[in-house]
């Protein structure tokens, strides 16, 4: 889009009369209706970047004109304007979708800020909506500001058919974001291919990528055509491209560098107009260094890198990718999708996920067939990941214990939480502190890093103070 613009739909031409002033002055383009038909008409071969439209028009009116343009252009902020600026058709201009409900009268500033408001909603949205328009491309879920970055690369790379380098561990969404990438670009009409180059023998690589001709090995009993041939005009996915055998690197690098490629044991040039999108977990820059990935090749590929994060740095998301992955599972199985009750909400998002979004779309399934009730509970959770949980504690995480501790004090709507919380950690600590001196306070004070006297006041305090180590009064020491 090259300018934003709003539309203006009022059959009262002296308010579109004001309107139009007031755009005009605040350097915002604008056209006016003064009817709905003609608007929607318009969208047939227009787009606006916002709207704001009358309610009460003749004909179609504004809370109409508004399910209209949502059911066809969902992401155009439409703004409300109503003589009556009562509770009621404020309500129901939001219900309705509204982006912005404007009672009359307005100033003209009013308006003019919630116009800008829209347009920036408006690309907002639309960085998004670039990504979810199209059915074949799964949705990717992600409102954490890593993923947005991740949104704005793929908008800014849509028209472009420039190499792409993503970088993540393994299931957090490379392959997704490669498919988003080829979805909206000028290649989308043409094939997409994904190859992992983990997954293939190395010895059956080369012909994989480029093809063979008829007895060019063992086996070869006829000519095939390669995944470069077949992706050509459209986009070859190489996953785990650190894998990549060294000669099979110096071919793509010539594949890269001419266009041009043989097949294995052919002597005819295959000429070829594909984009590469690599992707990889490992550290790239490293194997270069190890002399295990060529550092030309290196270079080339890595012209735009997008960096995927791990899933659990990005906790803020998996509420939604549990919703997501659950509904999705409810749709595949024809069953009734699960929810979670906040507590396991809660414990799945503070868990480390390893194998990222990959393992939390499959605990979901495994949730939609396993758990009993609609309802599930932490201890519904497959037992793995209730074992983490025991390890984590054992392996001395106190602090995860504590943080979860909180985290469900405060959805249960306790307050004082220090209160409790203080008093039991110093108990522990005393606690540990005087059976390592078998009771001996002077000592437990050191290690506690406590004065003598503070530690008599604490023990007072927790109702210690009667402590006996191992049983025998202790006699030594009057502190
Ligand atoms: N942000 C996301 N929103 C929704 N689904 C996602 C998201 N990220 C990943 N997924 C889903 O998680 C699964 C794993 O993603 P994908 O295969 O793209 O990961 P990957 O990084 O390519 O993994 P690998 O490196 O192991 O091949 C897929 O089913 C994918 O649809």
């Amino acid at each position: 889009m090259s300018q934003d613009k709003v539309w203006i739909i009022d059959d009262d031409s002296s308010i579109r009369w004001v309107l139009e002033r007031a755009f005009t002055k605040a350097d915002i383009a604008w056209q006016s209706f003064d009817n709905a038909l003609p608007a929607l008409d318009a969208l047939e071969y227009d787009m606006p970047t916002a709207m704001i439209t009358d309610v009460r028009m003749p004909g179609l009116d504004g809370m109409q004109l508004m399910q209209r343009v949502h059911k066809r252009r969902p992401d155009v902020p439409v703004i409300v304007m109503t003589a009556h600026s009562d509770l009621d058709s404020a309500v129901a201009a939001y219900e309705g979708g509204a982006f912005e409900y404007l009672p009359k009268p307005f100033d003209m500033e009013e308006a003019v800020a919630v116009v800008r408001r829209a347009f920036q909603n408006f690309h907002e949205n639309h960085q998004q909506e670039v990504i979810a328009d199209d059915a074949d491309t799964p949705e990717i879920v992600g409102k954490a500001p890593s993923m947005q970055e991740v949104f704005r690369a793929i908008g800014r790379l849509a028209k472009s058919n420039i190499t792409v380098m993503i970088n993540g561990e393994s299931g957090t969404g490379k392959e997704l974001v490669a498919r988003a990438l080829h979805r909206h670009s000028p290649r989308r009409d043409n094939t997409f291919i994904a190859l992992n180059m983990a997954a293939i023998p190395k010895d059956l690589i080369e012909s994989e990528l480029f093809g063979h001709e008829k007895g060019a090995f063992t086996g070869a009993a006829g000519s095939r055509q390669g995944r470069f041939e077949q992706s050509n005009g459209g986009t070859l996915f190489l996953d785990e491209i650190g894998d990549m055998p060294l000669e099979v690197q110096t071919r793509l690098l010539r594949v890269l560098a001419d266009g041009e490629f043989y097949r294995v044991g052919g002597h005819t040039p295959i000429k070829v107009d594909v984009r590469i999108i690599a992707a990889t977990h490992q550290d790239l820059e490293q194997r270069v260094k190890e002399g295990k990935f060529r550092e030309d090749l290196f270079h080339r590929l890595n012209v735009i890198r997008v960096h995927l994060p791990r899933l659990a740095d990005r906790a803020e998301d998996i509420p939604d990718l549990i919703n997501h992955f659950l509904a999705a599972a409810a749709r595949e199985m024809g069953v009734e999708a699960k929810v979670l009750t906040s507590d396991t909400e809660k414990y799945m998002s503070s868990l480390d996920w390893p194998g990222n979004v990959r393992q939390l779309e499959n605990t979901c399934r495994w949730l939609t067939v396993m758990a009993s009730g609609r309802e599930v509970h932490v201890s519904d959770l497959p037992p793995e990941l209730l074992q983490v949980d025991q390890e984590t504690q054992i392996d001395g995480d106190w602090q995860t214990g504590l943080k979860r501790w909180a985290e469900t004090s405060l959805a249960a709507g306790k307050e004082g939480l220090l209160e409790e919380a203080v008093p039991c950690f110093e108990k522990i600590m005393i606690e540990a502190a005087l059976k390592h001196t078998a009771g001996r306070k002077r000592d437990a004070a050191v290690l506690l890093g406590w004065g003598r006297n503070t530690l008599t006041r604490k023990l007072k305090e927790l109702g210690l103070d009667e402590y006996r180590s191992d049983g025998a009064l202790e006699k030594e020491e009057q502190i």
